[in-house]
């Protein structure tokens, strides 16, 4: 979301569906502030699948009351709930929370005003239960007193465990009291708590409840709560029943037991069940819902008077509720809309808090933390090492017809250095490269089939009378015969199923003839150079002569490098996160999510430098990779490109809803661009089409930007390189811009 909660009442507030006021007064008038639900309407899915979860839905809770909302699963309850915590919206109806409509910046919610315990954990596994409390502590901004003599007291109540324990190591029963000690925590005005008695022992229940009750009645605290132990909810001031996303009653308990004249709320609810069925015509169900509604409206007037006239005192000499909304009410427009500018802005104390929080739940997954610290560098190293070395040992199959042992005809050491015409093909032979090692067959047939079994890479063969012709070859010169210039020529077939090898062999044989012709010219006394070809690659305008291979693919593959290590870890991060449950219940403590969105791109940031660090050290320093430029520059242009990854990280892990979708992405992601971005491959050698979709890749401006500070030797002043750096600056605004669109637009169409 782009901007905070309180920006989104704006449009609430313009909705013509919104409370009138008179409701509103009225409502405040007689008490009723807590929370007030108006014909909620939800659906879930689009087009044919989409279902209504939620149907007209009215509920009434006064403010300082306990309300038990009861019904079978799937009935929509959760759904209710997690629109009371603005985790979802309603499609139509309204809901007023403290005299207030939810989202209006004076109710603090989502924030400090409400305690919410969600069905899932949506607890850090990997912090202890004080590490936890602590962590909520600082986002609610409480004394470091007060959450030290919370969390003894809440210890004691829920029957915590040790406070140092790590919350994956406790039971399914410890983690859900854990995670109901969070919702109460801060003392909110409002408690939503769905099915916090679930796996807890019934002594623990008692108390709980209990504390609840104190909570209602000795603090004037509302909560609304949902049970699957119907017969726990007799503590409740109201009881709601729901079905089918209707409120079939909403009614005190004593009140129905009364009506309906039976022992258990069980009996009750099974009774309204079966009525509900019974009943056809939609009149008589909002008959009933009215008149419930009106009897519990005047039992819960009843039960606010409950409460002891001293604690009714100590509550209203702690904070007064009605005088406090009555002033924030009354706030002028200009004032209101200064206050929606500044809590739409992301707090740094909240962004701090958060970037911590990274850091600690990084540093606590030891592989997680040393793999992305070290892999990048590992990364960089693994390819100097593997790549760009020159094959060696490759076998090629030596057919030389010009040997004849009979006729005296063999191969000398010492014929590199006379100038007599014989045995030339030996003396080339010489000549080769030490990677190739030369096996002699006795016959073409035998060597060609030996290529074709893979135990030679090739064949080279030599004519009967190859010296001979050679000879004859260079004194007629231009007037030479075809067949002569057909016996003069060193036949060489080559196994090319592997291209790198063919290019070496090719290369390497090609080397042999320049130097045995060197030598052969200089030998005889005439000018080295002559026998040669006339084609001469003099120095290189950039770069030097043969050019390793790892030199020419170092800027691909340290922006690859950096830009997917960023990319990866990010996603998996807040994916996981968004999984568990977590981004909603620091959503409803009042995190804004562009507040979680800088906590991760902040605190990934960080090790975003690092890796880029390590990766150019390993490349530059320790494999001596040439970089002619300026340092900064490429160290600049590669945080850049990580900081890419990192934004397409977000945005991915804000579309996805689980890590295989997310892996499946960030793959999909990834192979164009390692492919495209002019990594394995020059742009100019793809088609015309794809090499302007090419250009379009986060990774292709970049790589040609770093590739000519290393190897040019090019400064900020060439066209490549700043079109480099704007052309980064543009990707990292445009993602972020739309990853936080995404994430609104995803938030509110839930
Ligand atoms: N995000 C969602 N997308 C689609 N359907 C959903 C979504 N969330 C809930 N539902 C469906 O909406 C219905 C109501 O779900 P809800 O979680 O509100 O029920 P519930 O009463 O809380 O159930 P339980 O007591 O089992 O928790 C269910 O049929 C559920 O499958």
């Amino acid at each position: 979301m782009t901007e905070d909660v309180i920006e989104e009442s704006a449009d609430v507030l313009a909705s013509p569906q919104r409370i009138d006021s008179e409701t509103i007064n009225s409502a405040s008038d007689s008490g009723v502030d807590g929370v007030i639900v108006r014909n909620a309407n939800k659906s879930y899915g689009s087009g044919k699948n989409k279902y209504k979860v939620l149907q007209d839905l009215n509920m009434t809770v006064k403010k300082g009351t306990i309300y038990g909302l009861l019904g079978a699963s799937g009935c929509g309850k959760t759904t209710i709930l997690s629109c009371l915590v603005a985790l979802r919206t309603l499609n139509s109806g309204e809901i007023q929370i403290l005299g207030h409509e939810l989202g209006s910046a004076e109710i603090g919610i989502p924030g400090p005003q409400v305690g919410y315990m969600p069905q899932e954990l949506a607890l850090y596994g990997d912090f202890t239960i004080h590490e936890t409390l602590t962590y909520f502590g600082r986002i609610y901004k409480l004394k470091t007193k007060f959450v030290k003599s919370q969390l003894k007291f809440l210890s004691e109540l829920l029957d915590l465990p040790p406070s140092d324990r790590l919350i994956k190591t406790l039971s399914g029963g410890q983690q859900r009291r854990a995670s109901f000690a969070v919702a109460l925590f801060h003392e909110p005005e409002l408690l939503i708590l769905d099915e916090p008695t679930v796996g807890v022992d019934p002594l623990l229940r008692h108390n709980i409840w209990n504390h609840l009750v104190r909570q209602s009645v000795d603090h004037g605290r509302t909560v609304i709560v949902t049970t699957h132990y119907i017969e726990e909810a007799k503590q409740a001031n109201t009881i709601g029943m729901m079905r089918g996303g209707r409120l079939l009653v909403e009614d005190s308990p004593g009140n129905l037991i009364r009506n309906y004249g039976l022992p258990s709320l069980e009996d009750i609810f099974l009774k309204i069940c079966l009525k509900d069925d019974g009943k056809s015509s939609a009149s008589q169900l909002t008959e009933t819902s009215t008149s419930t509604r009106t009897s519990s409206n005047e039992t819960c007037l009843a039960q606010i008077t409950q409460p002891s006239e001293s604690s009714t005192k100590a509550s209203n000499q702690k904070r007064t509720p009605d005088d406090k909304c009555h002033t924030v009410k009354t706030v002028s427009k200009k004032k209101r809309q200064s206050l929606n500018f500044r809590s739409s802005l992301p707090s740094p104390r909240h962004v701090n808090v958060l970037i911590r929080k990274n850091a600690l739940v990084m540093f606590r997954n030891v592989i997680v933390f040393l793999a992305s610290f070290f892999l990048p560098a590992i990364q960089t190293a693994l390819f100097n090492v593997t790549l760009g070395g020159e094959p060696t040992s490759v076998k090629m199959a030596i057919v030389n017809e010009e040997l004849d042992l009979n006729q005296g005809r063999f191969c000398s050491n010492n014929t590199m250095i006379d100038c007599s015409y014989s045995m030339l093909s030996c003396r080339y032979l010489q000549y080769i490269n030490d990677n190739i090692i030369q096996v002699p067959y006795d016959n073409v047939t035998d060597a060609l089939a030996a290529g074709k079994n893979g135990e030679v890479w090739g064949v080279i063969q030599f004519g009967q009378n190859f010296t001979e012709e050679y000879e004859i070859r260079q004194l007629d010169g231009n007037s030479a015969e075809l067949e002569n210039i057909f016996r003069s020529r060193i036949n060489v077939s080559i196994d090319s199923s592997n291209q790198q090898i063919d290019a070496f062999i090719h290369k390497w044989l090609v080397e042999a003839y320049r130097d045995f012709c060197h030598g052969l010219m200089k030998a005889c006394g005439h000018e080295p150079g002559a026998g040669y070809m006339p084609v001469v690659f003099t120095d290189p305008v950039y770069g030097q002569k043969d050019t390793q291979f790892t030199e020419s693919m170092a800027p691909g593959l340290i922006i690859a490098i950096i830009y997917s290590s960023s990319l990866i870890f990010i996603t998996g991060v807040f994916v996981g996160e968004r999984q568990q449950g977590l981004v909603d219940r620091n959503f409803v403590a009042g995190v804004k999510l562009v507040e979680i969105f800088i906590g991760h791109v902040g605190f990934q940031f960080v090790m975003t430098f690092c890796q880029t660090s390590t990766v150019l050290i390993t490349m530059l320093l320790i494999f001596k990779v040439p970089c002619h430029g300026n340092v900064i520059l490429v160290f600049f242009i590669s945080l850049m490109q990580g900081s890419i990854g990192l934004c397409f990280g977000m945005l991915i892990a804000s579309i996805c809803d689980n890590i295989n979708g997310a892996l499946y992405l960030t793959q999909a992601n990834f192979l164009p661009i390692l492919l495209m971005g002019g990594i394995c491959w020059p742009i100019e050698g793809m088609p015309s089409t794809l090499q302007v979709i090419a250009r379009f890749l986060p990774v292709t401006y970049g790589i040609e930007c770093l590739r000519s500070i290393c190897s040019r030797g090019w400064g900020i002043e060439m066209p490549v390189v700043y079109m480099g750096f704007l052309v980064s600056f543009a990707w990292i605004f445009g993602l972020i811009a739309l990853t936080l669109s995404i994430i609104r637009y995803r938030k509110y169409s839930s």
